[in-house]
């Protein structure tokens, strides 16, 4: 047993919230630790750290107060390689390691640009290499998200044909790969909207569809509803003839942390995905409104998808290596 203090971070996109762990300092059981600090009840705060420096930013903090997080990133920075790259691996607050997370690769770019003062970097996720680049002010980062897949095989789903818009345990979904398996379903009303996606309760519809057999690893399940279809013509140019996003509300209940999180990256690039594919948009990029803030997204046909949004440090601090 180990008994050592190991340094942590703690940082937010969109209030999905992170612990950030060197892979280097020997945290011997990742998912105890993750486990123990992630949560909500008894996990970390600013408050329960050791040596707690809250040198984090002044603004944009969407989940300041909050005791644990959506998960631990323990990150292998590679300074020698040309761009940076950093070997980043997610450990959930159920103990579990997801392939990718959108939110979380963000966070890994500023923790890297934090350390490096670098703009731009590789990430390597158990889903790919993710090119990542953090902006002039170090407040926004953008990730690279791979091509969307709906075949059976990528996401995965248990059948031989594309799972598209059917019901599935209640709700109608629509499932596709974004680097971890999510299943989409459109509504008609918007945040606001009293009929709309914030009148679902999302902890009890979710978790049959996110255990439903057609996904044997499961999936992340995404209420979504399409506020302004944006697009390309004539009707959906600024302006300056710019084409203008799309704008989805979003809510995203999330494998791993078995609830509701303020916002889910790969969730928002499957939304745009799926409302492509299903024609409820008209150009290739929108803007997704989660509850912790806005993130934008392209989803071009012949290349790879984008997720654009804020990132923020809040805090760091010293932990136990062994919680228990
Ligand atoms: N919050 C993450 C998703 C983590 C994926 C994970 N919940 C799973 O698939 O098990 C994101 O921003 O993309």
């Amino acid at each position: 047993m180990s008994t050592h203090a190991v340094p942590v971070e703690k940082y937010h996109g969109t209030g999905n919230d992170f612990l950030v762990v060197d892979a280097g300092e020997g945290v011997g059981d990742r998912s105890a630790f993750a486990r123990a600090y992630c949560d909500r009840e008894t996990g970390i705060s600013a408050e329960t750290v050791d040596g707690a420096g809250r040198e984090g930013d002044a603004t944009g903090d969407a989940s300041s107060g909050r005791r644990g997080a959506d998960g631990v990133l323990f990150l292998e920075i590679g300074e020698r390689y040309r761009p940076t790259r950093v070997v980043m691996t997610l450990v959930q607050p159920d103990g579990s390691t997801a392939a990718m997370c959108g939110n979380g690769a963000r966070v890994v770019a500023r923790w890297a640009h934090d350390r490096t003062g670098d703009h731009e970097f590789m990430i390597d996720t158990q889903a790919g290499t993710r090119r990542a680049t953090v902006s002039p002010d170090g407040s926004e980062a953008t990730i690279e998200m791979g091509t969307p897949r709906f075949d059976p095989a990528s996401v995965p789903v248990d059948r031989d044909e594309p799972l598209v818009e059917e019901e599935t345990e209640g709700l109608v979904v629509t499932a596709v790969d974004t680097g971890v398996p999510h299943a989409v379903s459109f509504f008609e009303g918007g945040r606001g909207d009293p009929d709309g996606i914030d009148s679902v309760d999302l902890d009890a519809v979710a978790p049959p569809v996110r255990h439903a057999d057609v996904f044997p690893q499961g999936a992340n399940v995404n209420l979504a509803a399409v506020v302004d279809a944006g697009g390309g013509d004539e009707r959906g140019r600024d302006g300056d003839g710019h084409e203008t996003p799309a704008v989805i509300d979003q809510r995203t209940f999330e494998r791993g942390v078995e609830g509701e999180t303020r916002s889910c990256g790969t969730g928002a690039v499957a939304i745009v995905a799926v409302a492509r594919r299903l024609g409820l948009i008209d150009g290739d990029t929108a803007v997704t409104r989660p509850p912790g803030g806005e993130l934008r997204i392209t989803v071009p046909d012949d290349d790879h998808a984008t997720l654009t949004g804020p990132v923020a440090r809040e805090f760091s601090g010293r932990v136990a290596a062994d919680p228990r």
